[in-house]
């Protein structure tokens, strides 16, 4: 980003901050929930009272030797950061270093036989067995009888407003789910998206989409990529998923076999397009990757080559959500008015952003729009998950 003065970076240590609120109040909750819905034992408790300690008054503690991902987290910040207060950090490290300490705590990363048991999984599958993914899917039979360019529409805001569909922050914010979505998009660049997409080689396109959550924003993310698959807008796409439970809902190569199961098993036109995703898998249209990155507490502007080269390869790579928000374009207090184009100048090819407003972070609005949002709700838009956007950049 060499043309843009920076911005401060977002720690937890401001009372009555939302990164506080996460750090002190959201952070505690998520230990709760996960402890009431399981049948852990004694040493799981003890570890999860331990990290709950550590967490809201604690410091940083380095991983034992012979941790299994001790190299990444030296390379990510810890040795920098061990033995600070989870306040003082900067607040996306230290809220990825929850769910790994928490991850760690309910035994995920051992040997033992809670090996690999998501602690968030039956909140997942809550969500994706209820009666409104029920009616989401149902609506796709009346879907398929529009013109294919409302089609398209629909599905990507189907994709953008299943971001909402947050269990953590469901968690801390009281009422976020009902609280009626805004209309209108604060920011709405998706003619450029199409026009990105248009090709006058039908199937020649690749797409990466950067998944979010899983269950009710996963499925519409599946459903998008059935139909520009269907309809000859790409050839192929990338589903960048978590490699292991993070953000509470964070989507992992399991949440996506269980929405596939869920679309296969629904009938009509959901189980078609979940048996055109099963096909696109099995011959190799769709790939899924896992990358050690896409669970890093760091911007995307310090991504590695392996995955600068994905991204550079791709005709569009679409980020989902507020987390992949807030390091696309940097954890940081921007002025709302700094360009996208700008803060995005960095990533190796065409980017788009699908994200409702869950955090402070926000860029790429004009001064009207910003001056129209504080004059209604003064600050709350920013994390009250009502309002949405969609950003381009395009660096052909
Ligand atoms: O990435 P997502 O699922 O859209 O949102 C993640 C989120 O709930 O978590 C962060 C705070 O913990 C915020 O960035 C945001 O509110």
């Amino acid at each position: 980003m060499p043309d843009t003065p920076s911005a401060p970076l977002l720690l937890g240590n401001q009372p009555g901050s939302f990164p506080h609120s996460v750090l002190a109040e959201r952070h505690p909750a998520i230990i709760k929930q996960v402890r009431e819905a399981f049948p852990y034992e004694p040493g799981q408790h003890r570890a999860l009272d331990e990290l709950l300690a550590n967490c809201t008054k604690g410091e940083i503690e380095p991983l034992p030797a012979d941790a299994h991902d001790r190299d990444h987290w030296e390379t990510w910040g810890l040795g920098e950061y061990t033995g600070r207060s989870w306040f003082d950090v900067p607040w996306l490290w230290s809220e990825s270093w929850f769910y790994r300490s928490l991850l760690q705590a309910v035994g995920y990363f051992g040997t033992g036989p809670w090996q690999g048991i998501d602690p968030f999984r039956p909140f997942k599958l809550a969500e994706l067995d209820s009666g409104e993914t029920d009616e989401e899917l149902a609506a796709l039979d009346d879907l398929a009888g529009r013109p294919a360019a409302e089609q398209a529409q629909a599905l990507l805001h189907g994709s953008l407003w299943g971001n909402r569909a947050d269990l953590g922050f469901r968690l801390s914010a009281a009422g976020a789910r009902d609280a009626d979505a805004a209309p209108g998009l604060v920011a709405d660049d998706s003619d450029r998206l199409w026009s990105l997409l248009d090709t006058t080689a039908p199937g020649a396109g690749t797409l990466c989409l950067v998944a979010d959550n899983a269950g009710r924003e996963l499925v519409p993310d599946l459903l998008l990529v059935a139909h520009l698959l269907q309809s000859g807008r790409i050839g192929r796409a990338v589903l960048h998923v978590k490699p292991y439970p993070y953000y509470v809902s964070d989507a992992t190569t399991a949440d996506v076999v269980d929405a596939l199961r869920r679309l296969t098993g629904a009938g009509g036109a959901a189980a078609a397009y979940g048996r055109q995703l099963w096909a696109a898998l099995a011959e190799g249209r769709l790939t899924l990757r896992a990358h050690p990155f896409s669970g890093a507490p760091l911007p995307y502007a310090e991504m590695p080559g392996g995955l600068r080269a994905d991204f550079a390869a791709a005709t569009l790579t679409i980020v989902k959500g507020d987390l992949n928000y807030r390091r696309l374009v940097g954890d940081r207090l921007w002025a709302p008015t700094t360009p996208f184009a700008d803060v995005t100048a960095y990533f190796p090819g065409p980017v788009a952003a699908l994200r409702t407003l869950k955090s402070d972070v926000i860029t790429g609005l004009d001064a009207r729009t910003e001056a129209a949002l504080v004059a209604a709700e003064d600050q709350r838009w920013r994390t009250s998950g009502t309002h949405a956007l969609i950003q381009v950049r395009d660096n052909r």
